[in-house]
Formats: C-alpha cells, structure tokens, sequence
C-alpha cells in the first residue's frame, strides 16, 4: 500500500487543562492521496480542531501528524505548504482578484512573469477569466469564494482544507459550488479534507465522510455505506432521516446474511423483527432505526398485511414537491415517517386506520446510546 499523504496517529488535543477535557479524543485518521474527505459532525464535535492541527495553526497535545510521511510538529503553518479555505472569505479587500490569488506565489517567491499566467491559469479553473481587475467587494458571495479557491490552489499544494466554505451562501449557490468543487476536485486529482455539519453536503461531495461525534470519529466510511449501514445508534441518527423506535431485544440473532435478525418489544407494544448493528443481549434496551423510504403504507389492517405488520393512524400528509410525506401514529405516543414518491397511488385520509410495514433487513438495531 502507499504511504498515505497525511496521517494522524493518535492525535489528542485540549485546548486548556487536560483535566477540562479534549476537543480531539484520540484521532487515528489516514488521508489518501487524491481524495475529498469530509469531517461531518455536530457543533462542537472536534471538526474544525483537526483541520486546525493540519494547518499547524494549533498544536497536538500528544501524537503526531505526519505529511507525506514527515512529522510535521516543528513546521509553522507557512512552511507546510498546504492551502486553506474558510466560511468567509478572508480576502484583502485593498488588492484586485488577480493581486489576491497572486499573493501565495509572492511570498513564496514566484517570479513576476510566472506568476501572471499561473494566476491566470487559476482564475480560469474557477471560471473567473474576466473578472481579474475586480475588487473582492464587487464580487458575489459565490465568487468571492471562488477567488478563496483559486488562491488556495494556485501554488499547487498537496492538500487543500476548506472549512465550512459554503456556509455563508444560499441553498442554490451552495449547492452549484458543491458540484464545482466536486469537478475541480476530479478534474485536477486534488486532495482535499473538508469540514461541514451539514450532511447533504457531504453525502454529495465526499469520497469518504468520517463522522464525529464529541472529539472522537464514529464511523469514517463512503457515502453510501454510510447511509445504509451506519455503525452506531449516533451515525444513524445524523446521516439522513431515520425513524427512531426504542425498544428492549427479546432474542439472541437468528439466520445468517441478509436474513439474520432479533426480535424487539418497541417501546409502543408491538414485536418486530430487525438486523441486530450493535444491540446488546436479551434484556437491553436497543433503538431500532428505519429510514423513511423504507415504511411501506397500506390502507387495509395490519392483520391482514402479515404478521409483522404494525397498526397505525394516519395523522398527517405533507406535500414535499416530489414525495409527500406521512405521519402515523403507532399509539403510546410513537410516530414513524414514511416517505412515498408523488403519484405512487392513492392515499387515505388522515384519520384512517391503516398498516405500515417493512422488510426487517432494513431495519436496524442499535443499543441505545445515552
Ligand atoms: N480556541 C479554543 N479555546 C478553547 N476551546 C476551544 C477552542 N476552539 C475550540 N474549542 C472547543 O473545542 C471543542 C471542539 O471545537 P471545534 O471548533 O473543533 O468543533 P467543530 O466540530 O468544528 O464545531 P463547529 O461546527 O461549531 O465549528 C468545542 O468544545 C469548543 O468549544
């Protein structure tokens, strides 16, 4: 295997007293070559700590980071060569686009002639061609960020750390940026580690997410894997919408693959099957999660549906554009969300006694955490 281009071997960091406890817990955390990796997590969690570390404009409290397989404690953050982006801008609002993404290459001592056209060659990948006489203030928010980009990039570094960039854009703007950064990315084989809490962002963006949760990584997996086997009861609750059932396991697993599987007494009275994650033993107190893509909804009684049916009221529909959403009530106060395309037939109407079910390979079962 290659050597990783950054590596974190158990980092921790606290900003005071030790005794005042870690932002950073204890971070073992590989970066590919070429790869986009997003640190998603809640305010608070260590996120922006750890790119901090990286940057070098904080120090570890024990371990070592490595880049390209050189310990870099002894390197400030200028000597480390590595490019930051943040929320805002942090443009000079004295000096023109061309000056700002120019400046990296004058303090590393780039010659004049040289640094025209590697500016020029920057401002273009952002599509910025025209707009190098300008000052950052008759700029858009958009294109302010994407001078930020191409300053990052322009002295070509192995990595570059973006640190929530599109917080201060609207939904529209983020999302065109999210695909741009996502092609510049492809395009020129970047290496980028990029930290956002928000999980739309990352599923869209990301080859690998690690996902963090007070100073500590819960699970670091694609995008994919991510959504549809999280590792924990936390991971399933903050990476795209889950129904949250709480229950207590009633028996040890059963079956093999696909088809393994315990049976839980939810909370609101009813017995179901579901693919055990990290629930305990018989007796412990467990959460069963399942997406709402994956609650089927029928307008006929849940005796009739089969036998892992549940009963349930409808109690609201919600037009989202292209999928509505339905509320039900399970009794004793539970409510799953089920999720149907628009059109996919005939609704009932609130009030209506109706079954909701699913197949138990999509429902998982976690221990209950806090
Ligand atoms: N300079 C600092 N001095 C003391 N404590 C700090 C400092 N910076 C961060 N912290 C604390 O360290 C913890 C982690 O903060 P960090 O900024 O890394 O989280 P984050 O996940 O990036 O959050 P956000 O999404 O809100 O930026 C928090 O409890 C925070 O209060």
């Amino acid at each position: 295997m290659a050597e990783p281009l950054v590596r974190f071997e158990g980092v921790r960091k606290a900003y005071g007293a030790a005794a005042s406890g870690y932002a950073v817990q204890r971070l073992d955390l590989e970066v590919e070559k070429g790869e986009l990796l997003t640190l998603l997590g809640p305010s608070g969690s260590g996120k922006t700590t750890t790119l901090m570390l990286l940057a070098g404009f904080e120090m570890p409290s024990e371990g070592r980071i490595l880049l390209g397989g050189r310990d870099i404690a002894r390197l400030p953050p200028h000597r480390r060569g590595i490019g930051v982006v943040f929320q805002s801008y942090a443009l000079f609002p004295h000096m023109s686009v061309a000056e700002n993404v120019a400046f990296p290459l004058e303090v590393r001592g780039v010659p004049r002639a040289a640094r025209a056209e590697r500016v020029r060659k920057a401002l273009a990948m952002v599509r910025l061609e025209s707009f190098g006489e300008r000052r950052p203030t008759q700029l858009s928010g958009g294109q302010q960020q994407r001078v930020a980009l191409a300053r990052a990039m322009v002295f070509e570094p192995p990595i570059v750390l973006l640190d929530e960039p599109l917080g201060a854009l609207d939904k529209a703007l983020r999302e065109e940026m999210q695909y741009e950064i996502r092609a510049l990315h492809q395009r020129l084989g970047l290496t980028m580690m990029y930290v956002t809490h928000d999980q739309q962002e990352a599923l869209t963006l990301s080859d690998r997410i690690a996902v963090f949760e007070g100073g500590r990584i819960r699970q670091l997996a694609a995008p994919r894997r991510l959504y549809e086997q999280p590792e924990n009861a936390f991971v399933a609750g903050f990476v795209g919408e889950n129904n949250r059932l709480p229950g207590v396991v009633r028996s040890a697993p059963e079956g093999e693959g696909r088809d393994r599987a315990i049976r839980v007494m939810l909370d609101s009275g009813t017995e179901v099957l579901a693919r055990p994650v990290d629930a305990g033993a018989p007796g412990s107190r467990c959460l069963v999660a399942v997406r709402p893509e994956r609650v089927a909804v029928a307008a006929i009684l849940a005796s009739e549906m089969g036998e892992d049916a549940l009963s349930a009221r409808l109690v609201e529909v919600i037009f989202q554009g292209d999928h509505v959403r339905l509320r039900l009530s399970l009794g004793d106060g539970a409510e799953v969300v089920a999720k149907r395309p628009v059109g996919a037939g005939m609704l009932p109407e609130p009030g209506t006694l109706v079954s909701v079910a699913w197949d138990p390979a999509h429902a998982h079962a976690f221990a209950a955490e806090g």
